[in-house]
């Protein structure tokens, strides 16, 4: 796996007339994993987003060696393409492969329209674009939201594998993530 590590340094983030947080610093480098914890509404999506380059922090900086990619709630599927389709075209930009379909129980879904994919299977199809990405940096947004229990320690065996590669992963999350050596980052704490 490629290079890889991301810095924040005091970060702070408003949206509207709000601070949402200030005085937030991380350093992950490869192998490590820190899960980003809070209520609703305190900040992790925007946190997240302000990682992932896709949004300016109010003060600070992100410094980062090594492509990412994010997963939240918005898949990037063609709602109008079946499963399979809607991934070859990912895979024909991302390159290589198709990665994960079998163990995500992804193959009896191909040629389901992604419109009718349910929460859990959406979610399923939204990990097999990330993994096939094949980026060493993960950044995921509550990644465990609809999946049952089966397909939550699945989840948790990739991230675990992806560190074990060198990979780094962010993980934005109210529920509990199964990991060794996972950090925790409490928003709350950064709230002013
Ligand atoms: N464009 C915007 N303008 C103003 N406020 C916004 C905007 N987008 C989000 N917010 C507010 O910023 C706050 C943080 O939102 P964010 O989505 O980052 O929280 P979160 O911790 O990820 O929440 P959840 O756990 O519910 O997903 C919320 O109070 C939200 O209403």
């Amino acid at each position: 796996m490629e290079e890889c590590h991301i810095r924040a340094t005091n970060l702070a983030c408003r949206r509207g007339d709000r601070l949402l947080f200030a005085g937030l610093s991380l350093a992950l480098g490869p192998g490590e994993a820190l899960q980003l914890a809070g209520a609703n509404g305190i900040g992790k999506s925007s946190l997240m987003r302000i990682l992932a380059g896709l949004a300016r922090p109010y003060s600070g900086a992100v410094e980062r060696q090594g492509a990412l990619a994010l997963l939240d709630e918005r898949p990037a599927l063609d709602e109008h393409q079946p499963l399979g389709e809607a991934l070859a075209f990912w895979r024909r930009i991302d390159g290589g492969e198709a990665l994960g379909i079998d163990r995500l129980g992804l193959e009896a879904l191909l040629d389901v329209p992604v419109r009718y994919l349910s929460t859990g299977q959406r979610k399923r199809a939204a990990l097999a674009r990330l993994i096939g990405q094949r980026t060493p940096i993960w950044l995921l947004d509550e990644p465990l939201n609809g999946l049952d229990t089966h397909a939550v320690a699945l989840v948790e065996a990739l991230v675990a594998e992806h560190l074990a590669a060198g990979g780094i992963a962010v993980i934005a999350s109210h529920q509990t993530f199964a990991l060794p050596a996972l950090t925790r980052l409490a928003l709350a704490e950064h709230v002013q």
